[in-house]
């Protein structure tokens, strides 16, 4: 852990994989020894795993990894070297005759930057490095860095990259990304251990759940929670070919949540997404959230992240301060929005709101 305290913001990478074999299992054939030598060079490790009929779910010392036939989603916090997955995961996936077809690699900013080891230090040396990493198929390629200018909290921005083989997006799915600081201190309280109180990772997981309500933002998952001691917490939920995730570091002074889901543009049967994120922050009430939306079809952002806008306006008493799209070929549409409780905003001129 960085002297400072915990690096909460999580750095992540999605690798999209064509296939050449009818092997349904696809990605999913990679044996756990590959993977943890994988993981041991991004420096974490699985500490509990789920699946189900479509896909691997693991909860790593430092995050997420969900493995599916054709993808891989993986998101490491700290300090930790996630870049290092590029190119043994490309190998892995070859050896199964499973082609990279597109990238996607995206973080916020960090609370500690000058606690991050090289490239992270510079959203353009991780571009150097992931441009270094992927074949020369993948040609459209794409950075962004998205800066709210109007919002009180200007440091907050969203960083993209993506390369793609085709310039088509090619699959019609949406992950939303919730971002959370300074989260309340009452509800902080839940995800801290308790002295003497007998359990293990994975009892006090299930208590941190229950207790602070995780366990109601989607009442279908299945949900595989681990309690870091002597405080912190991370969950992954498996519900059908949908997953989520939750990630936790209660610590005053640099307390961050992140909350992920992934849910198909056309099947919105597992409940609205306006619902449930305002379920999800809800859980934190935080005083500084971003929502960031990635769209591969067309039709899906202005009515549903408006529809968002006007529900954690209204449940949550946060508005929006910033709205930012932008388009990524091959890839998609990115929605960045930021927004802080009512209460709290003091205009660029100094006044308050
Ligand atoms: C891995 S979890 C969740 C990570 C996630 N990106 C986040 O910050 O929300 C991080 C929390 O667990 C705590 N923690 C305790 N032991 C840890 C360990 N061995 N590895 C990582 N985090 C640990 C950290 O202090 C922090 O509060």
């Amino acid at each position: 852990m960085a002297v400072s305290g915990f690096e909460g913001f999580e750095k992540r990478l999605e690798l999209r994989f064509s296939t050449t074999n009818n092997n349904p299992m696809g990605l999913r054939l990679i044996d756990f020894e590959s993977l943890d030598q994988v993981l041991n060079e991004v420096q974490c490790t699985v500490v509990s795993a789920v699946a189900n009929h479509s896909f691997d779910a693991y909860v790593l010392s430092e995050s997420s990894l969900f493995v599916y036939p054709t993808k891989i989603i993986i998101k490491t916090c700290g300090t930790t070297q996630l870049l290092k997955s590029i190119r043994p995961f490309i190998h892995l996936a070859r050896t199964l005759s499973l082609t990279l077809r597109a990238c996607r690699y995206s973080r916020g900013s960090f609370i500690f930057p000058k606690a991050q080891p090289f490239p992270y230090t510079s959203f353009k040396d991780e571009v150097v490095i992931v441009e270094e990493s992927l074949p020369n198929s993948l040609r459209y390629r794409k950075a962004s860095v998205m800066t709210p200018s109007n919002n009180n909290n200007p440091s907050r921005a969203w960083h993209v990259f993506t390369a793609s083989a085709d310039v088509e997006p090619d699959e019609p799915l949406v992950v939303v990304e919730v971002c959370m600081t300074e989260l309340d201190r009452v509800n902080a309280r839940s995800f801290f251990r308790r002295k003497g109180d007998g359990k293990n990772s994975d009892s006090a997981g299930k208590e941190m759940t229950r207790l602070s309500g995780i366990d109601t933002i989607n009442a279908n998952a299945f949900i595989c929670d681990f309690a870091f001691d002597p405080c912190g917490y991370s969950m992954n939920g498996v519900d059908g070919d949908r997953y989520s995730t939750i990630h936790v570091t209660p610590e005053d002074g640099f307390s961050y949540a992140s909350f992920e889901c992934g849910l198909s543009l056309y099947d919105d049967g597992h409940g609205d997404i306006s619902e449930v994120l305002t379920r999800a922050i809800d859980v934190f009430r935080p005083d500084c959230v971003s929502v960031a939306t990635t769209y591969g079809g067309e039709d899906y952002s202005h009515e549903v992240t408006k529809r968002v806008e006007r529900m954690l306006a209204k449940k949550l008493g946060l508005t929006c301060r910033s709205r930012l799209v932008d388009e990524f070929p091959g890839s998609g549409t990115v929605v960045f929005q930021s927004f802080t409780p009512r209460r709290q905003y003091s205009s660029p001129e100094g006044g308050e709101q």
